[in-house]
């Protein structure tokens, strides 16, 4: 079945997270975490390795589901509809809930063009050669890219820069016309100067889609987000969010001491 291609953005959504627990098999790694991510805000999920900040970003648009033997409990809201209500499909909450990954992943053989059109293809969505170039031009501008490839849309995607391909993957996942972007560690595989120019995406996305990034660069949480949340798990303990609040109390002034010495650098 097909859809015709949606002509306006819908926008940001708000994305409340109740008393998430997570499992591989019998290994916890997350206990009861809770948080609510604002429409329109970027959050930063930051905490040493290991505390479950990719598991709980997975489970904000059901790709926890896809590893065999995950299972998990509690809700996960967008505004007000449960994405793991039952009859709610997978492909629903995956369109409206955007992901980007560590390593910049673009269709290598693909151009350009192409490439930011992919997911419309994945969900059979349907739309005029006119429609399509706008969708194009619209989303590479919005991730920063227009300017260093409008004049060679029909290259392959694979042979952008690494900082360039990362930016090809936002517009790509931005073409859906998602209300949520899960961006998992994009810069970790960059070069400080493509990591400034994701960052500056970061910011101007926030009016059109929430974000919610992974980072362990403090550096970089306190430049992009608007909200922080940190993950500790302790001597084995499933991971837990210790403290989240706006990134300047965080930074500044955070209630528990286990926070400030994170963001300080002191451990992790
Ligand atoms: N596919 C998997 N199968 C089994 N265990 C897993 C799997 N993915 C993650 N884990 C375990 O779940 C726990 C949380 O991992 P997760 O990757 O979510 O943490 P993280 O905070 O994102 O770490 P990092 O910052 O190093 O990426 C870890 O103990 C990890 O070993």
């Amino acid at each position: 079945m097909t859809t015709t291609l949606p002509r306006t953005t819908i926008g940001p959504a708000s994305l409340t997270a109740r008393e998430i627990s997570a499992w591989f098999g019998d290994h916890k790694v997350l206990d009861r975490v809770s948080l609510t991510m604002r429409a329109g805000e970027v959050t930063a999920l930051i905490g040493p390795s290991g505390c479950g900040k990719s598991t709980f970003l997975r489970i904000l648009n059901r790709m926890h589901e896809l590893v065999a033997g995950a299972a998990l409990a509690g809700e996960v809201l967008l505004d007000d509809g449960d994405i793991y209500a039952p009859g709610q499909r997978v492909t629903d909450a995956r369109r409206h809930i955007g992901m980007v990954f560590q390593k910049p992943n673009p269709f290598p053989a693909m151009s350009i063009y192409d490439n930011v059109l992919a997911g419309l293809r994945l969900t059979g969505t349907r739309a005029s050669r006119r429609v399509k170039d706008a969708l194009v031009e619209e989303t590479l501008t919005k991730a920063g890219l227009w300017r260093e490839v409008a004049d060679r849309l029909r290259q392959p995607g694979g042979a952008l820069s690494g900082g360039q391909q990362q930016r090809l993957c936002i517009a790509r996942a931005l073409a859906v016309r998602p209300r949520v972007l899960l961006m998992d560690e994009p810069c970790s595989a960059l070069d400080p100067t493509s990591t400034r120019r994701i960052e500056e995406t970061i910011a101007e996305l926030a009016a059109d889609v929430t974000v919610v990034i992974v980072t362990h660069n403090m550096q970089q949480a306190a430049r992009v987000s608007q909200r922080c949340a940190f993950f500790l798990a302790e001597q084995g303990t499933p991971g837990v969010i210790v403290e989240h609040g706006t990134t300047t109390a965080m930074f500044d002034h955070p209630r528990d001491q286990r926070t400030l010495d994170y963001v300080h650098g002191r451990f992790g």
